[in-house]
C-alpha cells in the first residue's frame, strides 16, 4: 500500500503527473464495436458523432484469431478518425492472456494521446490496477505523453466485488467501474445463462390465503443485480468515479433493456455499455435526466436560495438533504446540455414551464 503522501507523485520518471479529481464528462453509452469488424468499422466516423463514448473492443466477442487485426484496427481508425468531443476508450484483454502486453505497449506508443480511457476486465482486486498502473506510467514516460491515460475496471469475478472498494480507490487512474455480469454469473456459478437483465425464476411471491397454496399469489420478478450494482455505485462514489451498467445481451428485447438501464440510473449509475446500434437511443434516453425532473430540481433549488431550511413546494417538503439531490440531477443536467442542444431546449423549455 502506498503512503497517501505517495498517492499523487508520477508511477514512473518522465510519465505525466496523475489527475487528482476524475472529469464528469457524459458517458451516457459506452459504445462497443469489434475494429477488426469491417462493417462496424466503417460506421464508427458516424458513430462518433451520435455516441459520448466509442469503446474498440479488444476482449471477449473478438475471436482469438482477430485479436492482431482488432488491435491494430483500433489504431488505424483512432490515427485517422475525428472524434470530436467524444471520447476514445478501449477494452484490452484481460492480464492473464497472452495478449495483453501487446496491447498495452502499441496502444499507448501508436494512440496514448488518442485514447481516453482503458477499461480492464475480469479485476480481482487493487493488485492487478497496481500492474496496470504502473505499466501505463512507464509506456506514457517513454511515448511522451503529456496527459495520463485513465483506469475503469469491469466488476466480473467474485473476488472483485468482494473487493471493490479497494479497486476503486488503488489509483488516482481510476475513472469508474462496469457491471459485468456475464463473466460475474460465471464466475459465481449462478445458474443463469443470460447476458444481463433479471431471470422469470428469480421471484418473490405474496402469501397464501388460508390453506389455498395455489390460487390468487401474485409473484413478482427481483433484479439479480441490484446488490452488485448498489454496491458499486456506493464504492465509485466515496471514491469520487463513475459507476456504469455493463452489457445487455438481449438487443432484440428493448423494453427489458431499458428497465435495466433506467434502474442503473435511479441507483446511481451514469451511462451503460451499448453493444448495438438499437441501444444507443435507449441508453440516451435513459441516461439523460427527464426535462420534468430537471425543471423540478431548478425550481427546488431556486426556492431553497442558500440550501437551508425548509420550504415547502406543491405540498412536498423540500431541506438541505432534498436540494443536495436537486443539485445532482440539475448539474448533470447542465453538463449534458453543453453537448447535446435539443436536450438543453427540452430542459430549458420545461424548466420555463414550472417557473410560470
Ligand atoms: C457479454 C459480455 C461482453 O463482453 S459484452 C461486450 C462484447 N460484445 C460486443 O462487443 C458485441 C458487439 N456487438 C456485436 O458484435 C453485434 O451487434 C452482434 C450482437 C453480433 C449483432 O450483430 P449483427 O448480427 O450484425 O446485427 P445486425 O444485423 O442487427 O446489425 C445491423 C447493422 O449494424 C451493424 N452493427 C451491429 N452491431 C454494431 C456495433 N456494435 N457497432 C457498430 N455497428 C454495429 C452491423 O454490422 C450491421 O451493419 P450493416 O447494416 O450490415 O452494414
Ligand atoms: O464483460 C462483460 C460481462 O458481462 O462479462
Ligand atoms: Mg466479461
Amino acid at each position: 500500500m502506498r503512503s497517501p503522501k505517495d498517492f499523487f507523485a508520477p508511477l514512473a520518471v518522465g510519465a505525466p503527473d496523475p489527475v487528482r479529481e476524475i472529469p464528469a464528462l457524459p458517458s451516457r453509452m459506452i459504445h462497443f464495436f469489434d475494429p477488426s469488424n469491417e462493417k462496424m468499422a466503417a460506421k464508427v466516423p458516424d458513430l462518433a458523432k451520435k455516441v459520448d463514448v466509442l469503446l474498440g473492443n479488444l476482449e471477449d466477442a473478438v475471436r482469438a484469431d482477430r485479436k492482431e487485426a482488432a488491435r491494430n484496427g483500433l489504431v488505424s481508425i483512432a490515427k485517422s478518425t475525428d472524434f470530436g468531443a467524444t471520447q476514445l476508450w478501449t477494452r484490452i484483454n484481460s492480464l492473464d492472456s497472452p495478449w495483453v502486453l501487446d496491447d498495452l505497449i502499441t496502444l499507448v506508443t501508436e494512440i496514448g494521446d488518442k485514447l481516453d480511457v482503458i477499461m480492464v476486465p475480469k479485476v480481482e482486486g487493487a493488485q492487478d490496477i497496481h500492474y496496470v498502473d504502473r505499466l501505463l506510467a512507464q509506456l506514457e514516460a517513454r511515448a511522451g505523453l503529456r496527459r495520463p491515460l485513465l483506469v475503469h475496471a469491469i466488476l466480473e469475478t467474485a473476488s472483485g466485488v468482494a473487493n471493490v472498494e479497494e479497486i476503486a480507490g488503488a489509483s488516482p487512474r481510476m475513472q469508474g467501474i462496469s457491471l459485468g455480469p456475464a463473466d460475474l454469473a460465471a464466475s459465481r456459478r449462478m445458474k443463469t445463462t443470460r447476458v444481463g437483465g433479471g431471470h422469470p425464476g428469480y421471484l418473490v411471491r405474496t402469501d397464501p390465503v388460508g390453506d389455498d397454496l395455489e390460487t390468487g399469489r401474485t409473484t413478482y420478478q427481483q433484479d439479480l443485480w441490484h446488490y452488485t450494482v448498489a454496491r458499486m455505485v456506493d464504492a465509485c462514489a466515496m471514491h469520487g468515479i463513475l459507476p456504469y451498467y455493463g452489457p445487455f445481451g438481449d438487443i432484440r428485447d428493448v423494453v427489458a433493456c431499458e428497465d435495466q438501464f433506467r434502474n442503473a440510473f435511479l441507483l446511481g449509475c451514469v451511462g451503460t455499455w451499448t453493444l448495438h446500434p438499437v441501444q444507443i437511443d435507449i441508453a440516451r434516453r435513459v441516461f439523460s435526466p427527464d426535462p420534468k425532473d430537471v425543471a423540478w430540481a431548478r425550481r427546488v433549488i431556486a426556492a431553497m436560495g442558500d440550501g437551508t431550511g425548509a420550504v415547502m413546494i406543491d405540498g412536498k417538503m423540500q431541506d438541505d438533504a432534498s436540494v443536495k439531490q436537486c443539485r445532482v440531477v440539475a448539474e448533470l443536467a447542465d453538463a449534458l446540455a453543453t453537448r447535446d442542444p435539443e436536450l438543453a431546449k427540452a430542459y430549458d423549455e420545461a424548466t420555463k414551464e414550472a417557473l410560470a
